[in-house]
């Protein structure tokens, strides 16, 4: 087993979504934010970072936006493929390029990070890439629960119970894994028909437990017309301090 905890690793950027819930003519990754875009705004975040051997970018295969941005990247690769039905589906489809096109192993460390996570920060992304160090199967980034959290009747907005917020977090992204592991916990999951909205999620259908690495609660994914402006006020904070 060749050493891989300081080896650089690959950025899994899904970016293959249509953004429903955004309810916007254009899928929410090319709204803009800031005159860019908010695929444009995320991959800055991984571009020429000296631990990123490279980026690969799930895209839906009609995505007409792709060829318009802006990308300008010196030393990072910056690949496309195209992505699947589920987000599940196009981080698989991404892993296949690796293995297959850039010949990775199994033990070579990726990054799995939303597209419309834009505010993620470097502070965050290289605590997360510390556990490359560490005996763990892998682990994520993500962010303790602050609100008294309610659990709702199925067929009505009202109070069944309050669940504990006990040990109870946020899951966010990147998420950090082997390639191999990976894709043979996602591959079970699919037999299995197992649903998964995360990649931790399929390591714990095997009953394996990644570590958390607690990360700032700005790291928001936009998903509501809401989230516009506080990704926007976060950004600019950010820019303000960079
Ligand atoms: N088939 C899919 C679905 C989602 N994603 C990506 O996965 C990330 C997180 O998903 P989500 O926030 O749910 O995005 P959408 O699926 O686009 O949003 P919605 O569920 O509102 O349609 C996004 O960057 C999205 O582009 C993807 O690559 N492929
Ligand atoms: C991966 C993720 O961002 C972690 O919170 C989340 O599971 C994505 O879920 P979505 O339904 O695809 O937005």
């Amino acid at each position: 087993m060749t050493d891989t905890s300081l080896s650089s690793v690959w950025v899994v950027i899904p970016a293959a979504g249509v953004g429903s819930r955004m309810e916007a003519e254009t899928p929410k990754q090319y709204l803009k934010i800031e005159g860019k875009t908010i695929l444009e705004h995320t991959l800055s975040c991984f571009i020429n970072h000296p631990h990123v051997a490279g980026i690969i970018v799930a895209l839906s295969s009609d995505d007409p936006y792709w060829n318009q941005l802006n990308i300008k990247s010196t030393t990072t690769p910056i690949y496309t493929v195209e992505g699947g039905a589920e987000r599940s589906d196009s981080v698989e489809q991404a892993l296949e390029y690796l293995r297959v096109l850039e010949k990775l192993d199994d033990d070579n460390w990726v990054m799995v990070h939303d597209a419309a996570r834009p505010c993620v920060s470097q502070l965050d992304i290289d605590a997360l890439l510390e556990i490359r160090s560490s005996e763990s199967v892998g682990g994520i980034l993500a962010t303790p629960v602050r609100d008294t959290m309610k659990r709702s009747f199925s067929d009505q907005a009202k109070i069944s119970h309050t669940e504990s917020r006990e040990n109870l977090w946020h899951a966010l992204t990147p998420q950090l894994f082997k390639l191999g592991p990976l894709m043979r916990a996602l591959e079970f999951c699919k037999n299995k028909s197992i649903a998964v909205t995360d990649e931790a999620s399929a390591f714990e259908a095997l009953g394996e437990h990644p570590q958390l690495v607690n990360g700032g609660h700005d790291n928001i994914k936009v998903t509501y017309p809401s989230d516009m402006q506080y990704a926007a006020f976060i950004l600019r904070d950010r820019c303000a301090y960079d």
